[in-house]
């Protein structure tokens, strides 16, 4: 008999475009969301997006409560749930880059209500998915969590960030390219759950994100557009999955421990890219696509190299030898690197000297 089953949850509304974070308060009314909304934040996108949305929705007679978080963390998770309680808010709006959409989706998740993705810079793909990444000790959790109800990206706000908020989503899209083929070696070794459908969506929208590279330019608003729509289907691949596999391998590992190791050095999104080039190279040795991911990344002005991270290259070594640690998820990496063997990917691709 065949007892397969499988629950896809996506957003109902997804609103992109100039102009449409005038839109927030036309997507709660088109929910039939009632009551006081929790604004979930961070410093520099309550004051470009969070105050001037709130200020819409006091203006049709709604107050929202604001909280404004500083770094993802389990403790931030916990103050937005004890502020979401005591101002007992119906829904959440998470606005800004990965931290606060992740704070908000999973405070929302644990609260049992609706969120709203506001996302102001065009950064990771955590936009659309349902999981939420939190460091904790040593390690670093991707925790099931609320997908949102919808997501309203505002390609103005998104084309007025800092231009390195658009290439570090860039080359997180860049980097489901050794995602998929962690998955797949995964899948191979370790029969872990599969899904080519997602794995197929999260190549395709690399590709196409390389094939638009010369779209992706500062100052067009078209660039953020482009990169918005991938980040967003990569996020669709991780919700079909059920997992972040299809967008996050052993670069992604690596990027996390350079989190551990040099906080706030770099931007996620780099980071990955960095481990991508790595990851490739020892998926596929010298004449695999490490130079294609490299040239990709330097194409759109992304960091290919520990110095662009503003790291040092023994911290490159170090993350690549225990970064397997982090989580229990197999990859590339196996049961993890020697000095001498990660020394030498980090050379061949130049990422170190
Ligand atoms: N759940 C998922 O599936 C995924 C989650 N992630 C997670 O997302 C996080 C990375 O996202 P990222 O966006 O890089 O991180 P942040 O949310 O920390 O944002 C990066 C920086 O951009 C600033 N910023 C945001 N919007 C604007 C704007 N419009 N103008 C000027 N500055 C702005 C922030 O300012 P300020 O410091 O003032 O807030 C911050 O300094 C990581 O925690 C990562 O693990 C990434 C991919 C997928
Ligand atoms: O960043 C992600 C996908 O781009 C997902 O992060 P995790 O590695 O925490 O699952
Ligand atoms: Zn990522």
């Amino acid at each position: 008999m065949f007892e397969k089953s499988t629950w896809i949850r996506l957003p109902r509304n997804v609103v992109v475009g100039h102009g449409v974070r005038n839109e927030v308060l036309g997507v709660v009314n088109d929910l039939h969301l009632q009551g006081r909304p929790l604004f979930v934040t961070s410093p520099t996108p309550r004051e470009v997006a969070a105050d001037p949305i709130a200020a819409d929705f006091e203006a049709a007679g709604i107050e929202p409560a604001i909280v404004t978080i500083e770094r993802a963390t389990f403790e931030a998770v916990e103050r937005v749930i004890e502020v979401a309680e005591a101002e007992d808010v119906s829904y959440l709006v998470g606005i800004g880059g990965g931290k606060a959409i992740d704070i908000a989706k999973l405070a929302s998740h644990h609260l049992d209500m609706g969120f709203l993705s506001v996302p102001t810079a065009a950064s990771h793909d955590g936009i659309v998915s349902n999981r939420g990444s939190v460091p904790d000790g040593d390690s670093r959790h991707s925790v099931a969590a609320e997908p949102p109800l919808a997501v309203v990206a505002d390609t103005g706000i998104l084309a007025d960030a800092p231009w390195e908020l658009t290439t570090a989503g860039c080359a997180d899209i860049i980097s489901n390219y050794t995602a998929v083929m962690d998955w797949r070696l995964a899948q191979r070794l370790k029969d872990v759950e599969y899904s080519e459908y997602a794995a197929a969506l999260s190549e395709m929208t690399a590709e196409i994100l390389v094939d638009n590279a010369d779209l992706i330019r500062p100052g067009l608003e078209e660039s953020a557009w482009v990169v918005t729509k991938a980040l967003m289907s990569s996020g669709v691949a991780m919700s079909i999955a059920g997992s972040s596999r299809p967008a996050s391998g052993a670069e992604h590992l690596f990027s996390h421990q350079l989190d551990r190791l040099a906080p706030d050095a770099a931007l996620h999104g780099h980071q990955v890219g960095v481990g991508s080039i790595l990851t490739a190279y020892l998926h596929q040795g010298g004449d695999g696509i490490w130079r294609d991911i490299r040239d990709a990344l330097s194409s759109i002005d992304a960091p290919t190299t520990a110095d662009d991270l503003g790291i040092g290259d023994e911290t490159v070594i170090e993350a690549l030898t225990t970064c397997h640690e982090i989580r229990d998820r197999y990859t590339i990496l196996g049961d993890g690197m020697n000095e001498r063997a990660a020394r030498d990917v980090a050379t061949k691709t130049g990422v170190i000297d």
